[in-house]
């Protein structure tokens, strides 16, 4: 990949479809249920990336057996019923959030020492909050790192269970970790959620991707206790992946800026990702929403700026806050402060970059308010951060000039994006 790429502006409406690859939080969540079960699982439609591939090398490491083939695409596990193999091990999880916070409550269940650290920006993010909880249910979990953060060390000899309150403001990903250790701990778990939980819909997800390796928790109405009973473990399966939703956000996008439609196949509303819903802020932004069983369609219209709260889809805050560019006044995105947190300071990010693409950009603790300008050609930094270099490639094809700098940060989630995106806006 070259340290950087010129986006080649279109000419008109691009119409076309496509299928993005696996999900990553499916991927990874399902990679951990197959794990802790009773034999050997089938993974179809996997995502294979970076953050999967630390997720599979994490697992490896602490002796399970996975077996990768169809380009990455089938992942075969040999499960280890709860009990890892492994008495040591030194994980390492680049800047995956999902495999540093799944992992952690995973080797609790184990027997011995184990110690998990990232790139320098992992160390930047917090896990206190998990490492709290699952001290709570008898761990002996310590974050090495300043202010809460990675590496993190598990001194571990089985996970006792118990009652324990995690926090949920900065990442719903505490939760979600702990809940896919609990149905193997010792005794019953209960889980209490301190503050307003983030990130809602991954933690559906993680409760339906454990209902289907036949674990059923038991939550409150808005997940706020959550009980995980020891009586149900996970039993091995063949298991579909669903493609990307995340990533499908680009490609919705790309009918919104250039005014045409485009197709994502393999999604639809009953989609486990709560990012289906980002097409919910194109349609109030102008854009008409087609539905098949298989397929969400979007098709570009005039576009309007909307107010949106994105605390259950602030993955595609960075896509909504492109498409902003290109609508007709104001775009007030709220309720997002927990995207500090992520591979960079988003919302800083997101002011910064806007701004050098002619846009005024009011920047709040929570959230953005974006007034679009004249565009004017610019380089684009990306922080390191797939989704500053997925997003801004779109405005790129509405405006000549614009440059997106290391390119290559795509592959965390999406190694294949921009030869996809280039795929589906020059075949017309
Ligand atoms: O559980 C998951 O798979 C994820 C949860 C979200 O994180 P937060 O809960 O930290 O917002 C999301 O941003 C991340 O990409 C994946
Ligand atoms: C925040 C993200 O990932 P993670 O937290 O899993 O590193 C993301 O993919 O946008």
């Amino acid at each position: 990949m070259p340290d950087e790429i010129e986006i080649q502006a279109v000419q008109g409406p691009v119409h076309g479809e496509i299928r993005p690859p696996g999900s990553k939080s499916i991927t990874n969540r399902a990679l951990i249920c197959a794990a802790l079960a009773n034999g050997h699982t089938e993974l179809m439609g996997a995502l294979d990336s970076e953050d999967t591939r630390v997720m599979i090398d994490g697992l490896r490491e602490l002796g399970i057996a996975v077996d990768v083939s169809a380009g990455g695409r089938t992942i075969e596990v040999r499960g280890c019923k709860g009990n890892i193999p492994a008495g040591q091990a030194d994980i390492f999880v680049g800047n995956s959030g999902t495999t540093i916070r799944f992992l952690t409550a995973a080797v609790t269940l184990g027997s011995g020492e184990y110690r998990l650290d990232g790139i320098e920006r992992m160390r930047e993010r917090p896990i206190g909050d998990l490492a709290s909880a699952l001290n709570q249910l008898g761990a002996n979990v310590q974050c090495e790192g300043n202010d809460n953060c990675p590496p993190v060390k598990v001194i571990a000899d089985g996970l006792k269970g118990g009652v324990a309150t995690v926090g949920g403001n900065i990442s719903s990903q505490f939760l979600s970790g702990l809940l896919m250790a609990a149905p193997c701990a010792e005794q019953d778990v209960v889980l209490h959620v301190e503050g307003n939980l983030v990130s809602v819909p991954y933690v559906a997800m993680t409760l339906r991707v454990m209902e289907s390796f036949g674990v059923l928790a038991k939550p409150s109405e808005n997940f706020s206790v959550i009980h995980i009973p020891t009586t149900a473990s996970y039993k091995a399966c063949r298991y579909s992946i669903e493609p990307d939703a995340s990533a499908a956000s680009y490609f919705w996008a790309v009918a919104a800026v250039t005014g045409g439609k485009v197709t994502v196949r393999g999604l639809n509303y009953e989609s486990l990702q709560g990012d289906v819903a980002f097409v919910d802020c194109l349609r109030n932004m102008g854009c008409q929403i087609h539905t098949e069983d298989d397929a969400i369609t979007v098709q570009g219209g005039p576009l309007h700026g909307i107010d949106v709260d994105m605390n259950a889809i602030s993955d595609t805050v960075q896509t909504l806050a492109v498409v902003a560019l290109f609508a007709k006044g104001t775009t007030r995105i709220s309720n997002v402060s927990h995207i500090r947190h992520k591979e960079t300071d988003r919302i800083a990010a997101l002011a910064t970059e806007l701004r050098k693409l002619g846009a005024e950009v009011k920047e709040s603790e929570d959230g953005l308010e974006i007034t679009p300008g004249k565009l004017s050609p610019a380089a684009i930094d990306t922080y390191n951060d797939h989704r500053m270099a997925m997003s801004f490639a779109i405005a790129g094809l509405n405006s000549p000039g614009i440059v997106i700098c290391n390119p290559g940060c795509t592959s965390k989630t999406y190694p294949d994006y921009f030869s996809d995106l280039a795929r589906l806006t020059t075949t017309r």
